[in-house]
């Protein structure tokens, strides 16, 4: 069984949608602050490891886990309406560049699952 990640296209279908979610997201008005300050080339990285990730793909992240990586945008303020956010712009983008709807779904449902630990709870 082939992981969604392979079902994308891989690595260079991730490299796609990265640059499509990462527009949406800074041009979103409503979460654009916590990416305030945040190392640009880092950045790239870490929205293709966060597809990567929600994805199934490879594991060679070595990132900061969820909690741990988001526990100062927490204190700043992040929340569910934050969240909810992010997880349009993801599923517009994998619309965007034509991913079926099914595996739409698996991917929103694996970051959905990240959700408590994203906001620390
Ligand atoms: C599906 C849920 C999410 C996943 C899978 C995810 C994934 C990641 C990953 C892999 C990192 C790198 C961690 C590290 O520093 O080593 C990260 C950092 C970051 N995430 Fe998320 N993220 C999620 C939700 C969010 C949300 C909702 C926001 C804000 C609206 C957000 C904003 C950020 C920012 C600003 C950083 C960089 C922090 C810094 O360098 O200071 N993330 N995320």
């Amino acid at each position: 069984m082939s992981t969604v990640y392979e079902q994308l296209g891989g690595e260079a279908a991730i490299n796609a949608a990265v640059d499509v979610f990462y527009r949406k997201v800074l041009a979103d008005k409503y979460v654009v602050r916590f990416f305030e300050g945040v190392d640009m080339t880092r950045q790239a990285g870490k929205q293709k490891a966060f597809l990567t990730m929600v994805t199934g793909g490879p594991n060679n992240y070595s990132g900061k886990d969820m909690r741990e990586g988001h526990r100062h945008l927490v204190a700043m303020g992040l929340d569910d309406s934050h969240f909810d956010h992010i997880l349009c712009h993801l599923r517009s983008t994998l619309a965007e560049l034509g991913v079926p709807q099914n595996l739409i779904d698996t991917v929103i449902s694996v970051a959905e699952s990240t959700r408590d630990d994203v906001l620390d709870r």
